[in-house]
């Protein structure tokens, strides 16, 4: 790692190297998508076990691309019980988190007459998708699955692609279990989102679709958009920190790393006003990577997609904060709280020297699912918000419609709408036929 001096055009060249991580530059693989869309959409379970038997090497029927209540058994069997402690502890955090999100019904009666409100209502069916194999976080599968608890969508189903053996990691369906998804289906890839989208014989279709996936997960879940709704299109893992003289270089540079491991398109990012303390995180950055498992995804990370900034005031580095808005920003300054008084855009906000980030990965509460690739400008973390919808009520009594029923009538002619303009008159006006509706 070198450090880069910052001004507007490293800027410039650090944003647009991290844009090429966007699923929306892969082109190349939208045709097959659409096509196993289409494909799943007309053929249903005949063409989604089919595609499962040559991209999963798995043949599955009706019946056993169910997860079955033995293998959940066995599932619970095969987890450390102090794994089951940590995730029942995690579920309890994120779940009092999320319910302060929660949001409430209202109606008011301002005017005599007339009633508005919103009615808050969750929705009846989403699908969760969970990347297989090692990708598989049983700790995603509960930042997915609580918030649509909380928001009180009765029916979760999820799907995840089985291994070689037809078998899907155990921490997966004891977290699943412990969450509370109804049922687990052996599924991967644009097939299964097909099949969520759409519904098969046995796959029932879902309003809305969440979690990360491959390339085709990604692209498939843009491309049903409209049909079911969707959360954001995950990208590649990123945390940036913000810190001055005042940090320890250790801690950065081991918090740098552990979104490193994620991705060798992960972004890790240093930015500060400090050039002794930029030194130091390198030189903390190069003795940890040798140490840690998934070294070499590190190390193709840093080479890509890592940087270490040199600000010449922290000013410049929270402009620059701003400027790429990342997934997770660490705040490691003389008084973080001042520092966060100028952050704009960053999608989970970490404070201090202990508040290490994957303490929000894992246990915290915040939601671990959050923007990527600069949308923190204008998108939020997955939220309770992303499991309900609102419908507006309206309710006028006769006297009020009176009040103000010429006045709907005039806005609707200067549209050329004559029968919006009837549809409130009829009730107060005689028409030639001499009709009184009331
Ligand atoms: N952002 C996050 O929070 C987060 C978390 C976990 C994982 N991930 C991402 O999830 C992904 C996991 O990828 P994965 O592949 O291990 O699991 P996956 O479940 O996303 O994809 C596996 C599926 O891809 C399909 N597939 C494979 N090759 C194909 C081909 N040639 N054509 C069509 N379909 C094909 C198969 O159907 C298979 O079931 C990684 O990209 C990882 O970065 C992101
Ligand atoms: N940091 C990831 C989101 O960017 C989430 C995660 C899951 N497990 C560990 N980390
Ligand atoms: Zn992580």
């Amino acid at each position: 790692m070198k450090i880069t001096k910052l001004n507007d055009s490293s800027i410039a060249n650090i944003l647009d190297q991290l844009l090429k991580r966007s699923p929306s530059s892969y082109h190349q693989f939208e045709k097959s998508v659409q096509e196993i869309i289409d494909q799943v959409r007309e053929g249903g379970d005949s063409a989604l076990f089919d595609y499962t038997a040559r991209f999963d090497g798995i043949l599955l029927d009706a019946s056993s691309v169910l997860v079955s209540q033995e293998e959940i058994e066995e599932a619970y069997r095969k987890v450390d019980p102090a794994l089951l402690d940590v995730i029942r502890k995690s579920i309890a955090n994120i779940r009092a988190f999320h319910e302060k999100q929660r949001q409430k019904s209202w109606f008011d009666a301002d005017h005599p007459g007339v009633i508005l409100g919103q009615r808050v209502t969750a929705l009846e069916r989403v699908g969760v998708y969970v990347p297989g194999g090692r990708a598989a976080y049983p700790s995603s599968v509960l930042m997915n699955v609580i918030p649509a608890r909380v928001a009180g969508v009765p029916d979760i189903v999820m799907t995840t692609p089985p291994d070689m053996e037809g078998k899907v990691y155990a921490p997966t369906l004891v977290a699943a279990k412990e969450a509370g998804v109804s049922r687990i289906y052996k599924l991967g890839g644009a097939q299964a989102v097909a099949a969520l989208a759409f519904g098969t014989e046995t796959i029932p279709k879902v309003d809305k679709i969440v979690g990360p996936g491959n390339i085709y997960v990604a692209l498939a879940k843009k491309a049903v958009f409209g049909y079911v709704s969707i959360d954001s299109i995950a990208g590649p893992s990123e945390v940036m920190a913000l810190v001055d003289q005042s940090c320890n270089p250790r801690y950065v540079a081991a918090d740098l790393l552990s979104q490193a491991e994620h991705d060798p398109m992960a972004s890790a990012i240093l930015v500060t006003d400090d050039e002794r303390v930029a030194k130091e995180v390198i030189r903390w950055e190069d003795y940890f990577t040798e140490k840690l498992a998934r070294r070499e995804i590190i190390r193709k990370s840093l080479e890509d997609y890592g940087y270490v900034l040199l600000a010449e005031n922290m000013d410049q580095a929270i402009a620059c904060v701003n400027a790429i808005a990342p997934e997770h920003l660490e705040i490691v300054t003389r008084d973080p709280w001042e520092s966060l008084t100028r952050i704009q855009n960053a999608g989970a906000i970490f404070l201090g020297s202990y508040s290490s980030e994957p303490i929000g990965d894992y246990l915290a509460g915040p939601n671990h699912v959050l923007p990527t690739n600069g949308t923190a400008r204008f998108f939020s973390a997955l939220s309770v918000d992303d499991f309900i919808k609102k419908s507006s009520v309206i309710s006028y009594s006769k006297e009020a419609l009176r009040g103000v029923y010429q006045d709907v009538a005039r806005f609707a002619e200067a549209e050329g709408l004559t029968g919006h303009a009837n549809s409130v008159r009829v009730r107060f006006e005689e028409d030639e036929e001499n009709v009184e509706l009331t």
